[in-house]
């Protein structure tokens, strides 16, 4: 049986069963509301788990499930070398979203991650303390400072409502997803000019680590029209 995981609410999940059933795949969960079980139809050998989006990355790394989606962003942010452990089958066209830096909108004199810096410096000396970033892209957001030779910061953890640290006083600026900007707009906050730090979309992922014997995946994919995928 080839496990498929997909995420159990929200859009993303209505999504992921709208793509697969322009496929001729049918992914239904079953039971109540609450209850997270599910069933596949259209094609045989294909079992269906229902998990987080975020959970996703680590279940394909660990090689419980064989295939899964969720967000380039949660990929690349919870799996250190990504590609030696999973290997992206297809974009799926939906989810889309930018993981970018905001800063207050009364900074004016900041725009860019060079202004960034340059503030940073100040505020450092100025506080006694590093400015702070709320955040749960650690990974995403400490490579991207580093490569942009940004030091003068700390990452504050921020699991959701991230855009309202700023206002609560527990942060000076956010790195986070954004779609329609709606929410940042809603929080005062202004994204930096420099482009994102990563364009993510739902993508369908193969696990390079999971034990392949007896899986059918050729008709999968090709039920899919799509490549069959070299997962060595
Ligand atoms: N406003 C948005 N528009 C489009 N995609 C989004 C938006 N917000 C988040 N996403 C994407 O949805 C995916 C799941 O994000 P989310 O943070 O909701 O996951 P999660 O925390 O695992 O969910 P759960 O609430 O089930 O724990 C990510 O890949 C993210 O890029
Ligand atoms: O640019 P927008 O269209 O406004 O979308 C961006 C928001 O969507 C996500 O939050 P979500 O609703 O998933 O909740 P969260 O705060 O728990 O992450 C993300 O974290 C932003 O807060």
């Amino acid at each position: 049986m080839i496990k498929l995981g997909i995420p159990s609410k929200g859009r993303l999940m209505e999504d992921t069963f709208a793509w697969f059933a322009d496929r001729g795949i049918t992914l239904a969960r079953t039971g109540s509301d609450r209850e997270y079980a599910a069933e596949v139809s259209g094609i045989d050998g294909v079992a269906l788990v229902l998990l987080s989006a975020g959970e996703v990355p680590r279940e394909l790394a660990a090689g419980r499930i064989h295939l899964g989606v969720t967000g380039i962003d949660m990929v690349r942010e919870k799996l250190a070398l990504w590609q030696a452990q999973v290997a992206e089958i297809a974009h799926m066209g939906f989810g889309h979203a930018d993981l970018i830096i905001a800063v207050p909108d009364f900074w004016v004199d900041v725009a860019t991650v060079d202004d960034l810096d340059a503030v940073a410096a100040a505020f450092r000396r100025k506080h006694g303390f590093r400015l702070r970033i709320a955040t749960k892209y650690h990974r995403l957001v400490r490579e991207y400072l580093r490569e942009r030779g940004v030091a003068d910061y700390q990452l504050v953890d921020s699991q959701g409502a991230t855009e309202g640290t700023v206002a609560n006083l527990t942060a000076e600026a956010v790195a986070d997803i954004t779609s329609t900007g709606a929410t940042l707009q809603a929080n005062h906050l202004r994204m930096l000019s420099d482009g994102p730090i990563l364009a993510s979309q739902a993508t369908l992922y193969a696990s390079r680590t999971a034990d392949w014997a007896g899986c059918d995946l050729a008709a999968l994919m090709k039920k899919l029209g799509l490549e069959n995928p070299d997962i060595g």
